[in-house]
């Protein structure tokens, strides 16, 4: 498939939500276009196939949608970073900032993969609170992160200042919160 397909033409962008001031981009717009999600999964897939990337993590919700045939592609476990109260085993957690508000993860301290390289994935990289959350706690439990994926990145939010020494890949990046910018 094509590498310089539009993928900005497939995310729905959304002035003032959740709050006055944000501008949301969305990619339930991506998942309802068969080719723009088929893209991005080939994209990941031609991205890291060669990199020894040993399991994928993916933060609840919107990330599970991308790692999950990205794993099934790979052949690589999936593991999920969950928001706090929804896994049954005995956890690692972390609380983090958000753009707008704050989170907690947990994940299953059983499902981390000692000493192997994990990728981890999200839909949106902003402030890098979410990611730089869940690097801790694959850490904390074991692992080595050394790639992150997100489809969109929001570069002037920062993410990459809080996930240091950790090579970033993105498909399309927004400059501003400026609708059409
Ligand atoms: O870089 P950050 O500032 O941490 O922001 C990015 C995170 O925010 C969104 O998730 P959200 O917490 O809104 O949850 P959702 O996926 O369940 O909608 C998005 O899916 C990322 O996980
Ligand atoms: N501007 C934004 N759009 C969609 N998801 C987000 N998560 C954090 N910031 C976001």
């Amino acid at each position: 498939m094509s590498s310089n397909f539009n993928l900005d033409d497939s995310i729905r962008k959304i002035e003032d939500f959740p709050h006055k001031g944000i501008l949301y981009y969305d990619i339930t717009s991506i998942l309802t276009n068969p080719e723009a999600f088929s893209w991005c999964i080939d994209q990941m897939v031609e991205y890291y196939k060669d990199k020894k990337i040993d399991a994928v993590a993916a933060v609840e919700s919107r990330g599970f949608i991308f790692s999950a045939p990205f794993a099934k592609a790979m052949q690589i476990p999936l593991i999920l970073v969950r928001k706090a109260g929804k896994l049954p085993g005995v956890t690692l957690k972390k609380s983090y900032q958000l753009e707008y508000g704050k989170a907690e993860v947990e994940i299953h301290q059983s499902d981390v993969p000692q000493g192997k390289n994990v990728l981890l994935v999200d839909d949106l990289l902003a402030t890098g609170g979410t990611m730089g959350a869940a690097v801790e706690l694959l850490t904390m439990g074991g692992a080595n992160v050394k790639h992150i994926f997100g489809i969109i990145g929001l570069p002037f939010l920062k993410y990459a200042d809080k996930l240091p020494g950790i090579e970033i890949k993105t498909l399309i990046e927004y400059e501003s919160e400026n609708v059409g910018s």
